[in-house]
C-alpha cells in the first residue's frame, strides 16, 4: 500500500472533527473522499499532510510512519498537495512558480506545459493576472513539479466555469491513465466516476462507506452525499 490510514482521531481544540477515519491507497491507484460539508475530508487531508497533528491514529505513506514528522518531511517524501482555494504565489510568474517547487524526476516544467497548454502561453505573466481555473492549473502543475508519489487534490474545480472544469478533470484522467497516485476530495460523484477506482465516504467524522463509484448511486448518494 502506498498510503494506509488507520483509525485517525483529530480536533480543533475543544472540538473533535475526526472520530476515526480509515482507509488505505495503492500505487496507481485513484480514491475519492467524499461527504457532505463539514464531514472531514480537508482535515484528514490536513493531517495527512502533516498540517494538523491528529489526536490518535496511523498514517504509513510509502512504508513510513508519517504520524510524528514535520509537513515539510512529509511534502519530501512525495505528498503532492493541491489545497482547497486556489494558492499559486501571486507575484511569482507562471514559470516562476513552477521552477520553485521543481524536484528531480520526470514532471518538469516543459511536460506540465504539455498538460495544460494555457500555462505554456502565460509563462511570463504573474500569477495574479491569471483567470481562477488557469491559477488552479498552476497549482495542480506546481504539485507536478515536485514529482509526488501521491497527488492529493482538495475540491480542485469547485468555483471554476463548466469549461475550464472539464479540462482540469481531463487533465486528472490523463494523470491516472499514465499511472499517478491520486486522492481526490470532490462533491461531483459524476465527474469522479471518470477518475476513481473507489471512493471512501466519510460522515461526521468516521469513514461509513467503501466502494467503487458506480456502485455509489441511487438511494446511497441521497443518503451520503445528498445528491
Ligand atoms: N479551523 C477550524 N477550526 C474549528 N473547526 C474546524 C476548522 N476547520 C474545520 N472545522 C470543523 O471540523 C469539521 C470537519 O471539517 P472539514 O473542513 O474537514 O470538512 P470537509 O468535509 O472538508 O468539508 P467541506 O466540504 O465543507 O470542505 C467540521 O465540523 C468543521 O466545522
Amino acid at each position: 500500500m502506498l498510503l494506509e490510514v488507520e483509525e485517525l482521531r483529530a480536533s480543533y481544540g475543544a472540538s473533535q472533527a475526526l472520530f476515526g477515519v480509515s482507509f488505505s491507497l495503492r500505487e496507481g491507484q485513484a480514491l475519492a473522499l467524499m461527504g457532505r460539508n463539514g464531514m472531514g475530508k480537508t482535515t484528514t487531508i490536513a493531517c495527512i499532510t502533516r498540517m494538523m497533528a491528529a489526536n490518535s491514529g496511523r498514517i504509513a505513506f510509502a512504508g513510513q510512519d508519517l504520524s510524528r514528522l514535520p509537513s515539510h518531511r512529509a511534502a519530501r517524501l512525495g505528498l503532492g498537495l493541491v489545497p482547497e482555494g486556489r494558492r499559486a504565489f501571486s507575484g511569482l510568474t507562471v514559470r516562476e512558480n513552477l521552477l520553485a517547487a521543481a524536484r528531480r524526476g520526470e514532471w518538469t516544467m516543459a511536460r506540465v506545459c504539455t498538460l495544460f497548454p494555457r500555462l505554456a502561453e502565460r509563462a511570463g505573466q504573474r500569477a495574479e493576472t491569471l483567470s481562477g481555473g488557469e491559477q488552479q492549473m498552476l497549482v495542480i502543475g506546481r504539485a507536478l513539479m515536485t514529482n509526488p508519489k501521491l497527488l492529493i487534490l482538495d475540491e480542485a474545480t469547485e468555483g471554476l466555469a463548466p469549461v475550464v472544469r472539464a479540462e482540469i478533470w481531463a487533465a486528472i484522467r490523463e494523470l491516472k491513465a499514465r499511472g499517478q497516485s491520486i486522492l481526490v476530495v470532490d462533491k461531483s460523484l459524476r465527474e469522479l466516476a471518470t477518475v476513481a477506482d473507489d471512493c471512501v465516504v466519510l460522515e461526521r467524522g468516521r469513514d461509513v462507506w467503501h466502494g467503487p463509484p458506480a456502485a455509489l448511486s441511487g438511494a446511497l448518494a441521497q443518503q451520503y452525499l445528498g445528491v
